[in-house]
């Protein structure tokens, strides 16, 4: 056994320490007026905010003004485990979760902080989710912006919060996949849902759904602020959604750290833009349009991260803009402030419009409780403190016609329609035809007379103009999501507790890490536990490189998994599932979507945005489409058995089983039975 591994066992990394006994202080909201954020550097006092519901009632569509109440920012703070690294270090705990919404000093019990919730090291993200998420996915299908982002220092988990991992995914997917929830529980309302994904590096704001968009601009409209030229794609299911991440994540920046193997190095914010209008209504009625914003920020960098060239200019441009949005926190809650400094960085920029109170906000600060990291974590604290006295005013945003890309929509099917019926009562060309007159008739006789060819051609033609209008129509109605519910109560309020829980088919989080490999990461190299037999060391010429490899890959490993499909076969391994099947089934999947891409011009007549629709079968057929039915969505992409994950690193081919690595050798070496080393990785 390794000494890592009987470290791990004497010292849990989720170990807490035991609460304070007695109640914890009487709670007390913070306002502007009743309280000030603290200035002195540690509260006499710990301030705790009161609770917040885990099922947070939401307004109805019939009632807007319920949803512009005064609010604040949601602030909570999640805890990670120490890690194997801070644990080797002999890193003691120094700031722990004393109960569920007070965050204390082990060295100074007088130094708390309290927030809408603290989450201790053993949390899962889907409860993070249900606390700090759910509430502003919920206001945004209501058209309530939203926004959440995660704060932290380098290594402290903003992306396992935000992303995650296969077995624990992020308030990312888990968002995706309440939204389409969502609209499967609104039968009264249809939606139209488009994404974009940018990341800033280097205070540069690159596009990463199209990675022909780089140094791209920020503009101002009365709306807000946005990015100029940004690639919007409309999404049908969670599958397409996430498999539009999963493309995006290949092309973030990503480094490593003394702390962080896969350090983020930029910014990245993805947005949900949700509209939705009235099932069935008339084109005059409104429709709501909010964006949903979720963020997960790069991490500060303190003088312990050891970072040279490229990566120390990357790490100075993370920590300016984080210090740009600390001086824009401490702005807007100091009430005297005449200037708000949003055009210091590309950050605050964008986060404009969220930040001065439009719309729904909640902040997840990740800490590390390790002991040498104590300040840092001070300093986070600080921050988040200071955020929960930021107001919002979270009201619906009713647009009008014009602005709306559903209503663009439905316009144009319904005009196609029109057309079409036109068409088939063949009074397109000549409307005329309605009342024929004299000349009309002539015409026609003298028409038939031409011959029975040039009426085929017509017919010929007719047909075809109507094939395309069809093949048109069913596109868009395509675009437009429904539930599968058919009842059409007026008011749709939100039924949380009746809602299906997240599920994914496991393609659809294949871009995440997986857990157990994160393990073997952490985990030092010389430390893996290799049954190598002699005969199979010659197989492997440098297990450290293969490690590196490793390491290397391992946030695209899965999306590789992807990519072998073909060599997999190629290769003639025999592994029992279609992985064509499962990848491509789903009617929306990536792969479909960009080869079938529809372009459309956006609300702003393809200045501002371009807007690509995923087209379907261009076959014709003579009946149109429902709506996108979001039922479907979810069945249409579970299913399948899955392979053991294999990615092919350094040469290798390596497949992971029961927590053990194996490499696959070339056939030609194997002697029987397997041929395989194991690796045991440490959990
Ligand atoms: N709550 C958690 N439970 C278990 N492991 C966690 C948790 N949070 C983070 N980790 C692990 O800690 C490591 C660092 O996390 P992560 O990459 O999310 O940090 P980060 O804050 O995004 O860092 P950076 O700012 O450098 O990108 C990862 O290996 C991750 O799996």
């Amino acid at each position: 056994m390794s000494s890592s591994r009987s470290l791990r066992s004497s010292i849990s990394p989720f170990r807490s320490r035991s609460l304070t006994p007695g109640p914890p202080p009487p709670a007390k909201r913070p306002s502007k007026t009743s309280s000030k954020p603290p200035t002195s550097k540690l509260p006499s006092k710990p301030s705790i905010s009161p609770p917040i519901s885990t099922t947070p009632s939401t307004p109805s569509f019939d009632r807007p003004d319920s949803s512009k109440a005064k609010e604040n920012v949601t602030v909570t703070v999640r805890f990670r485990p120490l890690s194997a690294r801070e644990i080797s270090k002999g890193d003691e705990l120094a700031w722990y979760a004393d109960g569920d919404y007070t965050v204390r000093n082990e060295y100074d019990q007088n130094s708390a902080y309290g927030f809408d919730r603290v989450f201790g090291p053993a949390t899962t993200t889907r409860h993070v989710y249900d606390v700090a998420a759910r509430h502003v996915v919920s206001g945004a299908m209501e058209g309530i912006n939203g926004t959440v982002f995660a704060y932290g220092v380098t290594s402290s988990g903003k992306t396992h919060t935000m992303h995650g991992e296969q077995k624990s995914p992020g308030i990312i997917p888990l968002a995706v996949k309440d939204v389409f929830g969502n609209i499967q529980e609104t039968p009264g309302r249809e939606f139209l849902l488009r994404v974009s994904y940018l990341e800033i590096y280097n205070e540069v704001i690159n596009d990463l759904l199209d990675p022909t968009g780089q140094n791209l601009r920020i503009r101002e409209d009365a709306q807000g602020t946005y990015v100029e030229g940004i690639k919007e794609e409309v999404v049908l299911s969670p599958a397409h959604a996430l498999s539009l991440i999963a493309s995006g994540e290949e092309h973030r920046h990503v480094g490593s750290n003394n702390f962080n193997l896969l350090s983020s190095r930029s910014h990245t914010i993805f947005t949900l833009t949700i509209e939705s209008s009235p099932r069935g209504g008339n084109q005059a009625e409104e429709v709501t349009l909010s964006q949903l914003h979720l963020i997960d920020l790069a991490g500060s960098e303190s003088s312990k991260t050891e970072t040279i060239g490229l990566r120390r200019k990357e790490g100075s441009y993370i920590n300016k803009s984080l210090l740009t949005l600390g001086t824009v926190i401490s702005k807007l809650t100091d009430g005297k402030a005449s200037h708000i400094p949003f055009r210091d960085s590309k950050l605050t920029r964008l986060l404009q419009s969220s930040l001065s109170g439009h719309g729904r906000v909640s902040l997840i600060c990740t800490l590390t409780p390790a002991s040498s990291n104590t300040e840092e974590t001070h300093n986070t604290l600080k921050f988040a403190h200071r955020s929960k006295y930021v107001e919002i005013r979270a009201s619906q945003n009713k647009i009008i016609d014009e602005k709306s890309l559903i209503k663009k929509y439905q316009r144009e099917i319904s005009t196609l329609k029109q057309e079409l019926q036109q068409l088939k009562h063949g009074m397109m060309e000549n409307p005329n035809m309605m009342a024929p007159n004299q000349d009309d008739l002539v015409n026609l006789k003298l028409q038939l007379e031409a011959g029975q060819v040039k009426l085929q051609s017509r017919l010929e033609e007719e047909e075809q103009a109507k094939a395309a209008l069809m093949g048109r129509i069913q596109k868009l109605t395509k675009l437009i999501l429904v539930s599968t519910k058919n009842t059409l109560p007026p008011n749709i309020p939100g039924k949380s507790g009746h809602r299906r829980r997240h599920s994914f088919a496991e393609d659809e989080l294949a871009y995440l890490p997986d857990r157990k490999r994160e393990y073997i990461i952490d985990d030092d190299a010389g430390s893996i536990d290799s049954e190598i037999p002699a005969d199979g060391r010659s197989d492997i010429t440098n297990l450290d490189e293969l490690v590196k490899d490793f390491k290397r890959n391992k946030r695209r490993g899965m999306l590789g998994w992807f990519k072998l499909k073909k060599p997999e076969n190629a290769l003639g391994l025999s592994l029992g599932v279609d992985y064509e099947s499962s990848a491509s089934d789903s009617p929306a999947s990536s792969s479909k979507s960009s080869q079938n891409k529809v372009m459309f011009s956006d609300v702003k007549g393809g200045q501002r945005k371009s807007v690509s629709g995923s087209g379907d079968d261009p076959s014709v057929v003579d009946s149109f489409p429902e709506r996108t039915q979001a039922g479907d969505l979810f069945s249409a992409t579970v299913g399948g058995r899955r392979l053991p994950p294999i990615v092919l690193l350094a040469g290798k081919l390596l497949m992971l089983v029961e927590n053990r690595l194996h490499v696959l050798l070339p056939s030609s070496s194997l002697p029987t039975p397997a041929h395989s080393l194991v690796f045991t990785p440490r959990l």
